[in-house]
């Protein structure tokens, strides 16, 4: 049943949407891409059943309501693309919206300084646009990340052209057109759809500013040489292997529940995920136990039902690779409390999918691959430790540093390990919140620049000096 990409609500259900309307944004309206080969089949991670033919090649040529009204018909949308939960789509939306909402009053603020100088000179600093702005996303996030990038970026005056990831590209060209009804001139947010080689192009582009990009450290390296030849400015939020501290003066059940959030959100597939749960060695027992009494409660199953807690993966080889990753735990010395497992749900609709359980792994070392690298899955690897000194070392032992997180009640001992640790956020007694109003972003390997807060604004914006002299020029000559 082919459906026009608003039309999925209210009966739409798992496997029933197909998506016809062209994905390309330009010049204020969707576009079909000039060229039509190298179509290749978008995926619906639930059914595994093929939902979209999407072009990967475009080139320049040619009613909606507001984004809260959306947001259920984008929500869904997201899950059919995405595999996620709605429950969790229909908080990125939000997000999503309150991101936009937060730098539109932002962009009344923007200002810049007066300085006085001797004789009666003075300068001001006028904080301008870069320009045309690129915004590269990943699939985890695809509507969430294109508004992340997009609202700082507007608000400070630029211009976006933006890429949705080529697994997840449906979402990105309805925020197009939410601005457009906003009343963005059209041209200033583009969507345009394709992979690395169309990212290339658009990295390489002489008229572009600056990029921002988000996914994996190889790429990103790329991305980075690219626009270092162009001098342009980069923002990257790169991969991570995060560490949640669990110290045994803290309060269990809060920190059993921020073990959960730091782990499964998205199936797992979250940059800044504390995959690496340090638990004192006193409470291990108690931790352990009801970690996995809750991972095994998890509902996995059909995205599109409110009762579902945890989704499909977003395709078939990351779904082999993150299982792979099990396997090689296992035979590293791991021991699996349960789930690492592919799962098919009852519904026979699903049982293609790219489901599995959610996994926790004990037993685990910090030469493991499970530790050391990201799984981007619902994979958890506990390890234990003795003290502050010691957890706190072995949490900064990676080249990432993305996110980490502390469990404890003693405040002392919480601001002390958030200052010491290598990442560019710190949880005290939670895990994986995101006001818009904070700046995220990684130290080491997983990235920099920032996205949200206001210091987002220094990056998509640049300074001009404007010296004004009040009396004769000074004359060497
Ligand atoms: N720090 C953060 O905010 C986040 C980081 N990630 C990271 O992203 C990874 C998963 O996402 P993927 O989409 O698989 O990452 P990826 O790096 O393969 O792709 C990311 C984006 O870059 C584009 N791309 C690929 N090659 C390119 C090239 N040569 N030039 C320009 N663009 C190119 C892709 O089409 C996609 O839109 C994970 O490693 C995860 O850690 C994901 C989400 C958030
Ligand atoms: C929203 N949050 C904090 C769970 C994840 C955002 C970062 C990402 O795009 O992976």
């Amino acid at each position: 049943m082919a459906q026009a990409i608003l039309d999925v609500m209210p009966g739409a259900s798992t496997g029933t949407v197909q998506v016809s309307d062209p994905l390309n944004f330009w010049a204020g309206k969707r576009v079909e891409p000039r060229q039509q080969k190298n179509a290749e089949p978008v995926f619906e991670p639930a059914t595994g059943d093929c939902f979209f033919l999407l072009c990967l090649i475009w080139s320049k040529r040619d009613k909606p309501l507001a984004l809260v009204e959306k947001r259920e018909k984008i929500a869904k949308l997201e899950v059919i693309n995405n595999g996620k939960s709605i429950t969790e789509a229909l908080v990125d939306i939000d997000i999503a919206w309150q991101c936009i909402e937060y730098y539109a009053g932002l962009a009344g603020a923007l200002a810049g300084q007066h300085v006085q100088l001797p004789g009666g000179a003075f300068a001001y600093t006028r904080r301008e646009p870069l320009g045309v702005c690129v915004g590269i996303g990943a699939w985890n996030y695809p509507f969430q990340i294109a508004a992340w990038k997009s609202a700082p970026a507007l608000a400070c005056g630029n211009a976006m052209v933006f890429k949705p990831s080529p697994f997840t590209p449906v979402t990105a060209v309805i925020l197009a057109e939410i601005y457009k009804e906003a009343g963005v001139p059209d041209g200033l947010f583009c969507v345009v759809q394709g992979g690395a080689e169309t990212g290339t192009i658009l990295c390489q582009h002489p008229k572009v500013a600056k990029v921002s990009f988000t996914g994996s450290v190889p790429t990103g390296k790329k991305v980075m040489e690219m626009s270092a030849k162009g001098v342009k400015q980069v923002t990257l939020e790169l991969g991570g292997k995060s560490p949640l501290i669990i110290f045994k003066d803290c309060d269990l059940e809060n920190a059993v529940r921020g073990a959960l959030m730091a782990n499964f959100l998205t199936q797992g597939q979250v940059c800044c995920n504390g995959t690496r749960v340090f638990v004192q060695k006193d409470i291990m027992p108690q931790f352990l136990e009801e970690v996995v009494k809750r991972t095994k409660a998890i509902l996995v199953g059909d995205p599109l039902l409110d009762s579902t807690r945890m989704g499909a993966l977003i395709n078939k080889p990351h779904l082999e690779k993150v299982l792979g990753f099990v396997s090689q735990a296992k035979l590293q010395g791991a021991r699996v409390l349960c789930g690492g497992e592919r799962f098919v749900p009852s519904d026979p609709k699903l049982v293609n999918g790219y489901f599995m359980s959610p996994c926790v792994l004990d037993n685990c070392r910090d030469d493991m691959t499970c530790v050391k690298e990201e799984i981007f899955g619902p994979v958890m690897s506990v390890l234990p430790f003795d003290t502050e000194e010691e957890v706190v070392q072995r949490a900064n032992n990676t080249t990432f540093g993305l996110a980490s997180g502390v469990f404890t009640r003693d405040i002392s001992r919480a601001h002390r390990v958030a200052e010491n640790l290598e990442a560019g956020t710190c949880f005290i007694n939670n895990y994986n919140i995101s006001p818009v109003e904070v700046p995220f972003g990684g130290y080491k390997m997983s990235g920099f620049g920032r996205e949200n807060g206001q210091v987002t604004i220094e990056y998509y914006s640049q300074l001009k000096t404007v010296v004004v002299e009040m009396g004769d020029v000074d004359n060497y000559f």
